[in-house]
């Protein structure tokens, strides 16, 4: 559970010293209300872009697409669905092609091939490394196969989220916040969360554990929190948001951004069980936020450049 536990520890730490971000309890009094008699269900997959095949070719497809499960607002064409999708027929056109040796010497230019992308991606060269380093990796630890991961971690998502930030280095999504280290491990945690909706809680997807998982504390996520009261902004940082200025990763503000939203969504669980009796996960609330957010054309988030979300 260690890894959890840093994820919660951490982000009420900031969320205790925030000042660019409040978590307003009133607001999560008022959104709870709404949401408690039947909280609003999302499929896995409700889009239909993600491949499956119930087999360990998934759990690499699925490896592959969250190391690659950030930063997409710079070109303001490409979304999730665009790696989800390519990445999808790019497999089925290729059964070996996220095989490690493979994912070792991928170039820029054919990842954009794969994708099907005309122009460069955003952070192409990080995008690339990454595969780099997962092939490597994997090789060299689990047999080139994203699938025996999996079977290591003793269907404990914990364990698995541990185990994907020792041995990747991409994955270790943490900052330092006022000399205190915080850790937010957005993909890793992501994986462990798709693998669950993919298989639908059984063979790669069965964790005893899978209610130790947080939110994945991307660029939406804060931004539909703020549109239900859940949190509130300074002017200043309102303002940058709404100018679509470039927020620096690892500043106080970012961190603020991410953090509050883990700790804001784990206080409204908290609120959701006590009143319901029910245990709420937090995969389910993410996955409900997430999907009206992307759908809210309207919704600005803040803009980072980082491989992490
Ligand atoms: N918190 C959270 N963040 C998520 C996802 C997902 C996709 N999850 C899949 C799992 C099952 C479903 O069927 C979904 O397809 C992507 N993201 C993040 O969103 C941002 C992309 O935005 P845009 O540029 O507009 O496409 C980017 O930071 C990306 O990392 C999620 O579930 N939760």
């Amino acid at each position: 559970m260690a890894a959890m536990d840093d994820v919660r520890a951490s982000s009420a730490w900031v969320a205790a010293r925030s000042a660019h971000v409040v978590v307003d309890s009133s607001g999560i009094e008022k959104a709870v209300e709404e949401i408690q008699d039947s909280i609003p269900k999302v499929k896995w997959d409700f889009e239909g872009i993600h491949y499956f095949d119930n087999g360990p070719l998934t759990v690499q497809y699925l490896f592959v697409l969250d190391a690659l499960n950030f930063c997409f607002w710079p070109d303001k064409d490409l979304s999730y669905d665009h790696l989800a999708l390519g990445l999808k027929e790019a497999l089925q056109n290729d059964k070996s092609v996220f095989d490690s040796d493979r994912l070792q010497k991928i170039t820029g230019p054919q990842l954009r091939e794969l994708l099907k992308w005309p122009r460069p991606l955003p952070l192409e060269n990080e995008r690339v490394r990454l595969l780099h380093e997962v092939g490597l990796e994997l090789e060299r630890s689990f047999e080139g196969k994203a699938s025996k991961l999996v079977e290591s971690c003793g269907k404990s998502a914990a364990n698995l989220v541990a185990l994907v930030t020792r041995h990747f280095p991409g994955f270790r999504d943490h900052s330092v916040y006022k000399g205190h280290q915080v850790f937010l491990y957005k993909r890793a945690q992501i994986f462990a969360a798709d693998l669950w909706g993919a298989f639908e809680g059984q063979g790669y997807g069965e964790f005893n554990d899978i209610s130790s998982i947080t939110i994945f504390a991307d660029y939406i996520v804060p931004a539909v929190l703020r549109q239900l009261g859940v949190l509130r902004y300074s002017s200043d940082l309102a303002s940058i948001i709404e100018a679509n200025r470039e927020i620096g990763s690892g500043s106080e503000e970012e961190v603020e951004l991410r953090a509050c939203s883990i700790y804001a969504v784990e206080k409204m669980r908290e609120l959701l069980s006590k009143k319901s009796g029910n245990q709420v996960l937090s995969v389910e609330l993410d996955l409900w936020l997430w999907s009206f957010g992307i759908q809210c054309q309207s919704l600005q988030h803040h803009r980072t450049l980082s491989i992490y979300y």
